[in-house]
C-alpha cells in the first residue's frame, strides 16, 4: 500500500523507535512483509530527522531526503506501508511460520485512474461484484484518494479478499494490470457538452498513457473520460497499442439507459428489452430502432411507426431521454456515477473472464458502415481477454446509417483540431 493510514503517528518519536527495534528483528528482513516495514522505517526516520541505517536490500528504494515539511509529508504518501503491520511484528513472528512469500500481484489486477465520482463508482462496482481481487487507484488529489482508500479498506471485511492500493504520485502502482480504466479529467458543468471538455482532458492523457502501458504492456485500456470517443482515439495513438486493446466505454451506458427506458414503457425487465444505441456517446448517438426486440419479436415489425416522427406513441422520446439523461442527472446531483460504474465493471468482467460477450463500445470504425474517417465511435463488439475480438455487422436501415455517418463526421471534425 502506498499510503500510510495514520500520518500523525509518523510525528511520534516513540513509534519510530519501536519501528527501529522491529527493523532489527532479523528474520523479517528478507521477506516481502519485511520489505514494506523497512520502507516505512526509512520514511518515518527521515521525518524525525534521525537517520537510521537500513539493512541492504536491492528491492528497497530509499527516498531522497525531503527538506521541507511539505516534502516530508509527501514522502510518506509515496512510500510508506501499513503501520499496523509494523507494530504487530512480534505477534507475527509468534503466529506464523512463513512457507513462501505471497505472490505480489493478482492475474486479474484492475487499475482505475481518477478517484472522482466516476472512478470510485467503477472501483466500488468492481469490488462488490468480484470482478477483480486487486484494484489499484491513482489520482493526483492525495487527500481525496487517501480518504477513499481508507473508507474502502474499512469495508474489506465485507468484500471477497480484495487487495486495494493507491498512489497520488507514482503510476507504478498500476503495474501488471490486465485492465486499466481511465476516468481522470474534468467533467461537464451544467449545460456543458462533452465535446467542450476535449483539450483539457487530452493534456491529462498525454501525461500518463505511455507510462501506463509501459508498466502494464498486457493491459486492455478502457477510456471513460469525456468526450470518450475522441479520448479513446487519442489514447490509442499515445499508447502504441493495437486497436483491439484500447476501448472506449462508449454507448454501453447509453444502451443500458435505452433498455431501461424501453422497459419502463413496456413494464418488463430491462434485461428482456433488447436494443442498441451506437455512434457517439453523446448528443449525436443513434438508436437502432430497426433491431429493438423482445424475445425475438421486432417492435418495428409489429409497429412500423416506432421511433419515427409519425409515431403517436412517441417512442422517439425514449432516445431523447437517453441523450438528456446525463444533462438531467448533472443538473440534479452534479455528476453521473453509478450507472457508468456498473457499465465499466461489466466491460472489465467481459475482458477478464474472456467472456466473448457483446457490448456497445467505442472502437475505430474506419471502413465500417461506409465511414471513411479514422474515428472512434460505438458499435456492438465482442469482448474477450485481448479486448475487442470482433465487431458485429449490424443490419442498419438507411436512416440509421445516415445518422451514424453524421455522428462520425462530428467526431472526425473535433478530432482533426487536436494536436496529439
Ligand atoms: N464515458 C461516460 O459514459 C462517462 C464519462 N464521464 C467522464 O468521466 C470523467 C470523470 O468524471 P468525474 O469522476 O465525475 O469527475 P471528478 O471531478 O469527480 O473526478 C475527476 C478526478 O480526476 C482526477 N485527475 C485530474 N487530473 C488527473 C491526472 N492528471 N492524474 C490523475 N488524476 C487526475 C481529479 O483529481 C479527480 O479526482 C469526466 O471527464 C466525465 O465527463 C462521466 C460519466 C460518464
Ligand atoms: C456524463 C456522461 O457522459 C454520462 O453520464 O453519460
Amino acid at each position: 500500500m502506498d499510503f500510510d493510514n495514520n500520518d500523525d503517528e509518523c510525528e511520534n518519536n516513540e513509534l519510530c523507535c519501536r519501528r527501529k527495534v522491529n527493523l532489527d528483528n532479523g528474520p523479517y528482513l528478507n521477506s516481502k512483509l519485511g520489505k514494506g516495514i523497512i520502507k516505512e522505517v526509512v520514511v518515518n526516520c527521515l521525518i524525525n530527522d534521525s537517520v537510521i541505517p537500513v539493512a541492504s536490500s536491492e528491492k528497497v528504494q530509499q527516498p531522497s531526503q525531503p527538506s521541507t515539511k511539505a516534502e516530508k509529508k509527501k514522502s510518506i504518501q509515496k512510500v510508506s506501508s501499513d503501520s499496523s503491520s509494523t507494530v504487530s511484528m512480534e505477534v507475527k513472528s509468534k503466529l506464523f511460520v512463513e512457507v513462501v512469500a505471497p505472490v505480489e500481484s493478482a492475474l486479474n489486477k484492475v487499475s482505475v485512474i481518477g478517484c472522482g465520482a466516476v472512478g470510485m463508482a467503477c472501483v466500488f462496482s468492481i469490488l462488490t461484484q468480484n470482478v477483480s481481487s486487486e484494484v489499484a487507484i491513482f489520482d493526483l488529489n492525495a487527500d481525496k484518494l487517501k480518504g477513499e482508500l481508507m473508507d474502502l479498506q474499512h469495508g474489506s471485511a465485507f468484500l471477497k479478499s480484495a487487495k486495494i492500493s493507491a498512489s497520488s504520485d507514482d503510476l507504478k502502482i498500476t503495474a501488471n494490470s490486465r485492465v486499466i480504466i481511465i476516468t481522470a479529467g474534468v467533467r461537464q458543468k451544467e449545460n456543458e457538452s462533452r465535446l467542450e471538455l476535449l483539450q483539457r482532458n487530452v493534456e491529462i492523457l498525454r501525461s500518463m498513457v505511455s507510462k501506463l502501458v509501459s508498466y502494464s504492456p498486457n493491459a486492455v485500456l478502457i477510456v471513460v473520460s469525456n468526450p470518450v470517443d475522441i479520448l479513446t482515439y487519442v489514447s490509442w495513438k499515445l499508447s502504441g497499442f493495437p486497436q483491439n486493446k484500447v476501448i472506449g466505454s462508449g454507448t454501453n451506458l447509453d444502451t443500458s439507459r435505452f433498455r431501461f427506458l424501453i422497459s419502463e414503457k413496456l413494464n418488463i425487465a430491462p434485461e428482456s428489452c433488447h436494443g442498441w444505441i451506437i455512434g457517439e456517446h453523446g448528443d449525436s448517438s443513434v438508436p437502432v430502432w430497426s433491431g429493438v426486440n423482445v424475445a425475438g419479436v421486432t417492435l418495428k415489425d409489429v409497429y412500423p411507426a416506432l421511433g419515427t416522427d409519425n409515431d403517436k406513441e412517441n417512442w422517439k422520446e425514449v432516445h431523447k431521454n437517453v441523450i438528456n439523461s446525463a444533462y438531467k442527472i448533472i443538473q440534479l446531483k452534479g455528476y453521473t456515477s453509478w450507472a457508468i460504474g456498473l457499465s465499466v465493471a461489466d466491460l472489465s468482467l467481459a475482458i477478464l473472464r474472456n467472456s466473448q460477450k457483446v457490448h456497445a463500445v467505442s472502437t475505430n470504425v474506419k471502413g465500417l458502415h461506409g465511414i471513411d474517417d479514422d474515428v472512434y465511435l460505438s458499435l456492438p463488439c465482442v469482448l474477450g481477454e485481448n479486448g475487442i475480438v470482433k465487431t458485429i455487422k449490424q443490419e442498419l436501415n438507411e436512416e440509421e446509417t445516415k445518422q451514424l455517418k453524421i455522428s462520425a463526421k462530428i467526431l472526425a471534425e473535433h478530432a482533426s483540431q487536436l494536436k496529439i
